[in-house]
């Protein structure tokens, strides 16, 4: 493509060496100088740990042919100079991959917790309704069958264009994609044409990378306001929320096109009640304004009832037949690392759960509580180089719902695994010496709790899910929570 054809929507620029400019044809583009092809154009993005800037000379040396920064730069190469990086990528990356997302029926899921068990149902429906589908998200992005991995739930703009391109050539037809508020504040989806913006629900987390929950809040709105900004025809734009946050009326204000609400509590369009929670899954009847029916989930707990009400609405809003959805949801096994039962014959429960925020894990347990008479073991840690201010509100979570809390590590990053403790210790400072236990080494933690249950006692692992790594320095170690609970189930059996 062009240069000048890359960067026709751009409205304020700067063209510097404009006279070579006219020729410059752009073979592809990437912001990593280390992934410079001949022909790129190199987009110098201010990180948080070094400056894209700095590395444009390398860039060039490697092939690249334009560079796209925020200010000039004493190389002899064509520059398009703009005021922000983050605001003009996406643009240019939308329209360097010909903009798929407008080829794409497309599905924004945000909220604190939810997304990727919400992308699952989602998808599941969607597959059974005939449709191509495409998935990005925490765990990995999925086409069809196809997995790929992912480096983040919601990827930088360029990768992100990049791989709504490679679902429009595989002719996708229905894509979910988890909205992180990461990604709505550093403009990430910027290009994306939503046609359908959900919430899930709002509670404490990263306020390592937001300043407050208001600017947490602010910067999940966003995918609600964008969604006026849409291609395309906007009647056939909605939103889906979920009336029974207490941040419901802060995301409608936001929220301008219409669409279906959802809950248990509050008025809504798609209502559940008679929820019975069971081991094996949650019950419930659902009213909606397309007529009413039983579900019964493979997957337990309140919070998967919320979760199975947005993906109703969001379904509902497509035209995909009630009871199709009834069967797709009741044949869905379950989510990677979400509630997820370890069982090689013990005669106790053993679940691994992704709760790594206060209100996600006070869910879980609340869950198991609902169903469980006997102990409630607890293993669990906060990740270092993470909002600090959750670490004390999970100690006091673990403490109200467990009968005995292990503490341990859980990535622990640039950060030293014991301060963090001490930071989750605060709110055990007036439990019973018999209640908690730190311990710091995880695979040590989940052989204590094998090792204490007794018959029919439960032990929830909770914060790494689906996880295969422990991050531990800048290092990723091999580590699965899973695997581990089976290896101390056989040890103790030993
Ligand atoms: C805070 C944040 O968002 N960081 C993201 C950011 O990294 P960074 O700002 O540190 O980048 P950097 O290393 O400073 O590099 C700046 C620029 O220089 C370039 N560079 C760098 C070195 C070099 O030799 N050459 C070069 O060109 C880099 O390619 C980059 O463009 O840009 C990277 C590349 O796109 C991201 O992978 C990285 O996400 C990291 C992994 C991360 O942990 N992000 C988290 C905070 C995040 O975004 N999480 C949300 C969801 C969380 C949730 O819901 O739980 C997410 O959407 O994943
Ligand atoms: N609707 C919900 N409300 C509250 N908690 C939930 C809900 N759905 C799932 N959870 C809990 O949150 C954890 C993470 O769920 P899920 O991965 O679906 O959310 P997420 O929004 O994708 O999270 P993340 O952004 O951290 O990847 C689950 O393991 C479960 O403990």
């Amino acid at each position: 493509m062009k240069l000048m054809d890359l960067i026709s929507p751009l409205l304020h620029k700067d063209i510097i060496n404009s006279d070579q400019i006219e020729q410059v044809q752009i073979k592809s583009l990437t912001s990593d100088s280390r992934k410079v092809q001949r022909g790129s154009l190199f987009a110098c993005v201010p990180g948080h740990t070094v400056d894209g800037h700095d590395y444009a000379l390398d860039a060039v040396k490697n092939g690249a042919v334009a560079l796209i920064a925020e200010r000039r730069l004493q190389i002899d190469t064509p520059q398009i100079i703009v005021p922000s990086i983050q605001k003009a990528l996406p643009i240019i990356a939308d329209k360097f991959y010909s903009h798929p997302t407008r080829s794409l029926k497309l599905i924004g899921i945000t909220g604190t917790n939810g997304k990727t068990t919400t992308t699952y149902l989602v998808e599941k429906i969607f597959k059974d309704y005939g449709k191509k589908t495409g998935v990005i998200g925490t765990i990995e992005m999925r086409i069809g069958e196809e997995k790929y991995p992912v480096a983040n739930t919601t990827p930088e703009p360029i990768s992100l264009q990049e791989n709504f391109h490679m679902m429009v050539e595989k002719e996708v037809e229905v894509a979910v994609i988890e909205v992180s508020s990461h990604a709505l504040e550093l403009h990430r989806v910027a290009g994306c044409d939503f046609d359908i913006a959900v919430f899930t629900n709002f509670t404490q987390d990263h306020l390592d990378f937001h300043s407050s929950l208001d600017e947490y809040k602010q910067a999940k709105a966003k995918l609600f306001s964008r969604l006026g900004n849409a291609y395309g025809d906007y009647e056939q734009k909605y939103t889906v929320l979920n009336a029974d946050d207490p941040e419901y009326s802060y995301f409608a204000a936001a929220a301008i096109m219409q669409g279906f609400t959802y809950g248990i509590k509050n008025d809504a369009d798609i209502k559940a009640y008679n929820i019975v929670n069971r081991p094996e899954g949650a019950k419930f009847t659902v009213d909606t304004p397309l007529g009413s029916t039983d579900i019964s989930l493979k997957m337990s707990g309140e919070f998967s009832v919320y979760n199975a009400l947005a993906a109703i609405a969001i379904s509902l809003l497509q035209g995909v037949p009630l009871t199709l959805i009834k069967d797709s949801l009741e044949a869905v096994p379950g989510v990677p690392g979400r509630f997820e039962k370890v069982d090689v014959g013990q005669d106790f429960t053993i679940i691994v759960d992704y709760a790594h925020t206060a209100d996600s894990l006070e869910n879980v347990l609340k869950t198991i509580k609902g169903f469980s008479a006997k102990r409630i073991i607890t293993v669990f840690g906060c990740g270092g180089d993470r909002d600090k201010s959750k670490r004390p509100l999970m100690g006091n979570v673990s403490k109200k719902y467990s009968d005995i809390s292990i503490i341990t590590s859980d990535n622990p990053r640039t950060e030293d695994v014991k301060s963090i403790i001490d930071n989750i210790m605060v709110a055990f400072k007036d439990a019973p010496d018999a209640s908690y236990i730190r311990i710091d080494d995880r695979t040590s933690a989940i052989e204590h709790a094998v090792n204490i249950a007794e018959k029919d006692d439960v032990i929830l692992i909770a914060g790494k899910g689906h996880e295969t790594y422990q991050i531990i320095g800048t290092q990723k170690y091999d580590y699965d929570d899973r695997l581990k609970a089976i290896e101390a189930v056989r040890k103790k059996d030993r």
